[in-house]
């Protein structure tokens, strides 16, 4: 393939932003924002009630249908390991440029003409919809050798090699790891859940090891997962009542793969969720909950029966905020075409290209970088 990066057109004019508390189905437990809170903790016991998890699981279905966007409780991992994360990050944040900038991410600009999405971007290197973003971020990857140059066919150089971390603070590198391993059983937990909402089982199996999984596990046994830190100055540029914001932290986009559990500091009216009417909701922080959003992949595998949700950051308060994604995503090579029963039940023609998540992250990577110039894929 030989094209230069396009980058994706101009966003529409957002409408307003909103703090709406409407929501469309009897959900148990809601935020103020609306949005339901659902406890996944019978999903990361083996010994659970059938009733605990098909409660679980039947707010999951609610929640992905109308907003495609829930808080996540009874995950296991303690508060103050979160707030132990975002101390950290917060941290690395504060030091100065040039110290960030030893684990800068390898530019496509740069003398040696490759480009590497694992390590450190400045402010505004990140694109969104055509715009840069006001951020600075930290992205680490699965690692994933290549046993040759690269990968066979010179497309993935960019998510090869290995991570890089901050020598400070010193302590990010451990605490994070095992966070990562931690965050990556909830993750599992939920895509498991999931395939239970909508009633995918497991396979035909005599395999005992089997008798939990669906597509969802299966394709996510190897996930391809991205750790993000960011860190988000306040927007400067003031905001009149009524008008859309014309500057963003992070401009409207969907995620990429299966789901997203975010973790942020306490700033409210930061993060905002596009709902079906077309307003956007704030989604502010529950300490101690993640909040939780599906990804392209399981809009692909639902053939749309849940969505893959817009939302943006604009970030107007007065203190530097951050916030730590995780995002739980497929396997590189998982083939990602929507499954039969969910093209049934939607009514709708078949919808994608069923090609890998590999290939949809590559995709997006590209299109995100405003420094890169991207001519060899
Ligand atoms: N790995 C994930 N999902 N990262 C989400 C980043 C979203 C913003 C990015 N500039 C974009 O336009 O997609
Ligand atoms: O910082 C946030 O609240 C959200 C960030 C986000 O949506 C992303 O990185 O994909
Ligand atoms: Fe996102």
């Amino acid at each position: 393939m030989s094209s230069t990066t396009t980058l994706p057109p101009p966003l529409a004019t957002n409408p307003t932003p909103t703090t709406s508390t409407r929501y469309t189905a009897p959900l148990t437990t809601a935020h103020t924002s609306g949005l339901p809170i659902i406890d996944i903790s019978p999903f990361l016991s083996a010994t659970s009630a059938p009733s605990a998890r098909h409660k679980t699981a039947q707010a999951i279905n609610a929640a992905c249908v109308n907003y495609g966007f829930f808080y996540l409780s009874g995950h296991g991992i303690p508060v103050e390991k979160l707030d132990e994360i975002l101390a950290l990050a917060r941290r690395f944040f504060a030091l100065p440029l040039a110290q960030k900038n030893r684990i800068k991410r390898f530019d496509a600009g740069g003398a040696e003409g490759g480009d590497s999405a694992r390590g450190y971007q400045g402010l505004g290197e990140n694109v969104t919809g055509g715009l840069q973003d006001l951020q600075e971020a930290v992205d680490w990857y699965r690692e994933w050798d290549f046993p040759g140059e690269d990968g066979g066919d010179g497309t993935v150089k960019t998510l090869q090699g290995a991570n890089l971390w901050p020598e400070e603070p010193v302590e990010l590198k451990s605490v994070y790891e095992a966070y990562i391993a931690q965050v990556q059983g909830v993750g599992k937990a939920l895509v498991h859940a999931m395939g239970v909402a909508l009633g995918l089982g497991p396979p035909a199996s005599d395999d005992d090891d089997a008798e939990d999984e669906n597509v969802f596990v299966r394709n996510c046994a190897a996930s391809f997962w991205v750790m993000r830190m960011i860190g988000y100055p306040p927007l400067s540029t003031p905001l009149s009542p009524g008008s859309d914001p014309s500057q963003f932290s992070c401009g409207a986009h969907t995620d990429y793969g299966c789901v997203t559990l975010l973790l942020t500091d306490p700033t409210p009216g930061a993060l905002q969720v596009q709902l079906r009417d077309g307003t956007w909701l704030n989604a502010d922080p529950i300490r101690g909950a993640f909040v939780v959003n599906i990804g392209d992949m399981i809009e692909r595998w639902t053939n749309g029966l849940w969505k893959s949700t817009l939302h943006r950051v604009v970030h107007r308060g007065d203190r530097y905020r951050v916030s730590v994604p995780f995002f739980y995503e497929p396997g590189f090579d998982s083939v990602v075409r929507p499954l039969r029963e969910c093209v049934r039940r939607s009514g709708r023609a078949e919808m994608g290209e069923g090609g890998t998540y590999g290939e949809h992250l590559l995709t997006k990577v590209f299109s995100n970088f405003y420094y890169s110039k991207r001519t060899d894929w």
